[in-house]
């Protein structure tokens, strides 16, 4: 425990992050492991015709890494945000494997590890803004701002036009992310047309999400929005989806033809919602594991998958890291 204190305080990490430890994460990991995992996972039921699934080891998510445009202010956030006590990217990593040779069989630290805040990685980012102009979206929901990495790379990418609702609950995390905000000049604010949305990137909500949704559609918001990113309290994705099903274009339509006769037409307008970590870092595929933040998401799963009102894709693990760590840490990894 004293070395995952010591690993949480921000000036270990500073020496770390001059040694190149953090935060430039990914060779960090390369470090620590050693030993190269299979490219390819052959899924062993002949009813998928044995598909060959790519695993991604550390090596080859440095390659992805080396391919990905992060804009450099995006690249600062990031650094930044791995510094401060509680990111979680390599030093949770780092506290994991010395715990797990110190302790080998007490598995305590893994639920420690679940208390430290995870954000987007750089490869993750560029996919959220690529999806986002895809769309072309104007206007933007995300639940869980953090230090503000996912949203800014969100933002850097939508029209003048644009709007990004950032909902978050801790003020400190937005100090960070208004910095950065008001840094990347997303979040001008007019003065002579302060209800203009022409005028206001982020807008940002400090307080509990639920309650930021259900007034945007007390506000008369409802089906306004293109897209939302879900990125904060696990048991609540339940009540965030509906709540953002609401707000996102993907409504009933009412047309009236004349007084006496009414058309209700059913039009999916083609919003797109993404929800990080249903995978919940493999948890929810174990069955041995569980704690009550992974029966709601296998619960939310279920439910998504039966929901006929939408469209939905579950997109596997993007990195295997804990094909190289100890069992104990295996949860660490990112999915
Ligand atoms: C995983 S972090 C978000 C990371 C961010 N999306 C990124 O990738 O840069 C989750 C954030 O959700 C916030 N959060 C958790 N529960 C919340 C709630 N009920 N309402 C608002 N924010 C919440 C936490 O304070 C934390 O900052």
């Amino acid at each position: 425990l004293l070395s995952l204190s010591s690993l949480r305080c921000r000036s270990t990490k500073r020496r770390l992050a001059s040694l190149h430890l953090l935060p430039s994460a990914p060779r960090t990991v390369r470090s620590l492991a050693t030993v190269t995992a299979p490219p390819v996972v052959v899924a062993e039921d002949d009813k998928y015709g044995r598909k060959q699934v790519i695993s991604v080891t550390p090596q080859l998510y440095d390659y992805i890494l080396s391919n990905v445009r992060e804009p450099p202010i995006l690249r600062e956030l990031r650094e930044e945000t791995a510094t401060m006590p509680g990111s979680q990217m390599q030093v949770l990593l780092l506290a994991s494997f010395f715990l797990s040779h110190l302790m080998p069989s007490n598995n305590k630290f893994v639920f420690l590890s679940t208390e430290l805040v995870t954000f987007v990685s750089p490869d993750q980012a560029q996919l959220l803004a690529m999806l986002v102009q895809i769309l072309g979206a104007q206007r933007c929901i995300e639940v869980g701002v953090y230090t503000g990495y996912s949203s800014l790379a969100i933002v850097l990418v939508l029209p003048e036009s644009g709007r990004l609702v950032a909902c978050e609950r801790d003020m400190k995390c937005l100090e960070v992310a208004k910095k950065y905000y008001e840094r990347a000049g997303v979040s001008h604010k007019s003065f002579l047309f302060p209800s203009s949305i022409a005028s206001l990137l982020v807008d940002i909500k400090h307080g509990l999400a639920v309650e930021s949704l259900r007034s945007l559609i007390q506000n008369g918001e409802s089906c306004s929005f293109d897209f939302a990113f879900v990125d904060a309290e696990k048991r609540m994705y339940s009540e965030y989806f509906e709540l953002l099903l609401q707000l996102v274009m993907f409504c009933v339509v009412t047309v009236h033809k004349n007084l006496a006769y009414q058309t209700i037409l059913q039009v999916r307008i083609g919003g797109l919602i993404v929800i990080d970590n249903v995978l919940w870092h493999g948890k929810v595929a174990d069955p041995q594991v569980n704690d009550s933040k992974t029966i709601s998401l296998r619960n939310f799963n279920k439910k998504i998958l039966e929901d006929k009102r939408i469209s939905t894709s579950m997109v596997g693990a993007n990195r295997r890291w804990h094909d190289h760590m100890p069992e104990e840490s295996r949860y660490l990894s990112q999915c």
